[in-house]
């Protein structure tokens, strides 16, 4: 293999990998393992044991997949008994379940090894170390440890790691078989339960599935093939392995070649260890099977026995690693730049009363600004999508909408448009006294002018409730996330920013009272609008008298300011309907000016509000809660938050794991550019 070989092999796909070891298989009929093997060790071990290293630091966990060789198979398909065959040990063996919780077998060729070397490392971490005649119980040990001794099955890994002279240099993960019906002392859901670890295993594209059939069974009813169809539906990444062909040979050339299940990287037939004969007789025994059985002798040899199993196995599990190392190193990177920078985010530690003060301001301080921004600016880099908190444009909408609630024209009576200006008689009726006929009542003016006013009264009222309500949410709301890691604070900021509303409310509310008093007090404008309404209108006042008080005249008219009118009820008042008509006249002009006060009167009074609240009442507001009574407030800062401390505990382990994991790929990455450069 040349030493550029990991950088083609990164370009690959696993499929691509087939044609590759056949070609190997081809040139060396017999697999002695030797030139390979060391091409192996000085190529791929690296790589096999920084995927190992990343394995054990449990990068998993951070969501990082690793390439993965995972077997999978229907009960007693002979899952076992292949991982047996490639490491030649002995492993729980039988009929019903055997394999009850995941067990990740890393084997490792190791030629000075004169005898195997295994160790068991539990889940937990512990480390025990034990020997091929033990390795069956020592796994069966460790998996009722974490399985219990029923036949309860877990997804918590085991991990047995092989140091034996001529084993194949591959990391597989052997799962529990796939039943259907649950056995005696089994809960009901087994099937659910191994499912869904199976599943979580092959899910990845990062997993090669190493698919067991036994030749005994009919391929497209295997749930293995159908689970593994589901995460692999064209089969690029399945291989499938076939046990016990000396149990049926018959048809079994038919079909590892028909493909009837669509397994994208092909088959290996092979022959396990049976009974008692030891891994070499059970070696000679698999040759012996496919070189002179009259059926399986027609099997083409790229396809058959433990040896080209292996084989294609280390080609699979070099290029898949190489290929998804690029990947890995990225995704390690990218969560450790977001972990530090959420660790960075995180509040500081507070060890005394002043930490806390400061970390207290440093927050008022954010929230002030965001305020300013949203409340006073219409800066909205913090809410680029969120209206509700683009302050500046809702304020002005509740303003437009006050304004179109309050009538631009002055409201009339209810029986106004019957009985034209017969509000304005019956007022001048009730306030007369004995003076000149022709004398303008002020007090007739002013209870007109009371009774209109009152009719919209509650309308500014409605608008400070509307602006306030709203400001409250918008304080609470950013209060609220800049104080987020200090939830025990949290419900004194709720109480400061309700009391705070509350005076700004009573504030609004007296100011609107001033409003609308002061328009009670006194009719005064130096609105010029006024004057030139009231005349525009008063030209129309001759031609509305002679229709008053000549019957022979038509009594519908049309006058300036009012449009088309009926006087004819107006004649049996002819005395007042001219005092009428200017008292209508000088209302309507005057109503324009009372409008115009209270709309902006009311605009600025709520603008000054909302800055006032910014720039100064929040921030002494919450001093006060806070700060005051001897600083109990931010005393509770310096309370560990449970979440808060759970959060960055979780932070810094994951960093830890990260920086970790970096430097296993960070070394691993530079041996393969080297290796490129040679
Ligand atoms: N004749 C013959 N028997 C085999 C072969 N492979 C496996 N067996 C037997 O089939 C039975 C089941 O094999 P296991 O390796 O335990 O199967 P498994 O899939 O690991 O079983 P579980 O973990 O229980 O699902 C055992 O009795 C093996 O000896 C083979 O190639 N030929």
């Amino acid at each position: 293999m040349s030493k550029k070989l990991l950088p083609i092999m990164a370009t690959k796909s696993a499929k691509d990998l087939v044609g590759d070891s056949k070609a190997l298989v081809a040139a060396s009929d017999v697999v002695t393992g030797s030139a390979i093997a060391e091409s192996y060790n000085d190529q791929i071990r690296p790589l096999l044991d920084a995927v190992d290293r990343l394995r054990h630091l449990k990068v998993t966990q951070e969501g990082i997949q690793l390439p993965t060789i995972v077997v999978v198979g229907d009960q007693s398909s002979g899952k076992s008994s292949v991982l047996e065959s490639l490491a030649g040990i002995s492993l729980p063996r039988g009929q019903g379940i055997c394999t009850r919780v995941p067990l990740v077998m890393r084997l490792q060729d190791d030629p000075s090894a004169d005898s195997p070397k295994l160790q068991l490392e539990h889940s937990n971490g512990r480390v025990v170390t034990t020997s091929e005649a033990k390795v069956a119980d020592a796994i069966n040990a460790a998996t009722a440890e974490i399985a219990g001794s029923g036949k309860g099955i877990s997804d918590a890994p085991i991990t047995l790691v092989v140091r034996k002279r001529g084993v194949p240099d591959l990391t597989i993960v052997d799962l529990p078989g796939i039943t259907r019906v649950p056995v005696q002392g089994q809960p009901d859901d087994i099937y659910d339960q191994i499912a869904k670890i199976i599943k979580e295993y092959i899910a990845p594209k990062e997993s090669i599935i190493l698919n067991v059939l036994s030749a005994t069974v009919d391929f497209p009813t295997c749930e293995s093939i159908r689970m593994s169809q589901q995460v692999d539906r064209t089969g690029e990444r399945t291989l499938a392995v076939v046990t016990k062909a000396d149990k049926a040979p018959e048809g079994l050339l038919e079909k590892v070649t028909m493909d009837d299940v669509n397994i994208g990287l092909g088959y290996v037939c092979v022959r396990n260890r049976i009974g008692e004969e030891t891994y070499d007789q059970a070696r000679v025994e698999e040759e012996r099977l496919f070189k002179y059985h009259p059926l399986l002798s027609k099997i083409d040899k790229s396809m058959v026995g433990i040896p080209v199993l292996a084989q294609r196995l280390m080609q699979i599990q070099a290029t898949i690693i190489a290929k998804c190392l690029p990947d890995i190193v990225k995704q390690i990177n990218d969560r450790l730049s977001r972990h530090s920078s959420e660790l960075d985010q995180m509040p500081p530690d507070l060890n005394n009363v002043a930490d806390a003060v400061r970390a207290f301001f440093h927050i008022v301080k954010q929230v002030c600004a965001s305020l300013e921004k949203v409340l006073v600016r219409g800066e909205f880099d913090e809410f680029p999508d969120d209206r509700h908190f683009h302050g500046t444009a809702r304020i002005a909408e509740k303003m437009d909408g006050y304004k179109r609630r309050l009538p631009a024209e002055c409201p009339k009576s209810s029986d106004d448009d019957a009985m034209f200006l017969m509000e304005e008689v019956r007022v001048l009726e009730e306030t007369k006294g004995i003076n000149l006929p022709n004398f303008l009542l002020r007090s007739a003016f002013l209870v007109l002018l009371k009774k209109k006013v009152e009719t919209v009264m509650h309308v500014p009222h409605e608008l400070v409730n509307e602006v306030w309500g709203y400001v409250e949410d918008v304080v609470m709301n950013i209060l609220l996330k800049h104080s987020e890691n200090f939830p025990q604070v949290q419900p004194s900021c709720r109480r400061a920013v309700q009391t705070l509303m509350d005076k700004a409310r009573a504030r609004s509310a007296q100011h609107v009272k001033e409003l609308i008093e002061m328009e009670l007090v006194s009719d005064y404008t130096a609105n010029p609008d006024y004057m030139r309404t009231w005349t525009e209108i008063m030209e129309g006042h001759d031609s509305f008298m002679e229709a008053v008080e000549d019957g022979s005249k038509p009594a519908r008219i049309t006058l300036e300011g009012f449009g088309e009118v009926d006087v004819s009820h107006l004649r049996a008042h002819a005395g007042l309907a001219g005092q009428a008509f200017d008292l209508r006249a000088r209302l309507t002009a005057y109503w324009r000016s009372i409008v115009l006060r209270l709309v902006d009167g009311l605009a600025l009074h709520v603008l000054r509000g909302v800055k006032r609240l910014v720039e100064h009442d929040l921030e002494a507001e919450l001093a006060d809660e806070l700060l005051g009574n001897k600083m109990a407030g931010v005393e509770r800062m310096l309370a560990p938050s449970p979440s808060t401390g759970a959060k960055r505990e979780r932070l810094k382990k994951s960093i830890v794991l990260l920086r970790q994991s970096k430097e296993v790929v960070a070394n691993i990455m530079d041996r393969i550019s080297a290796a490129g450069e040679v």
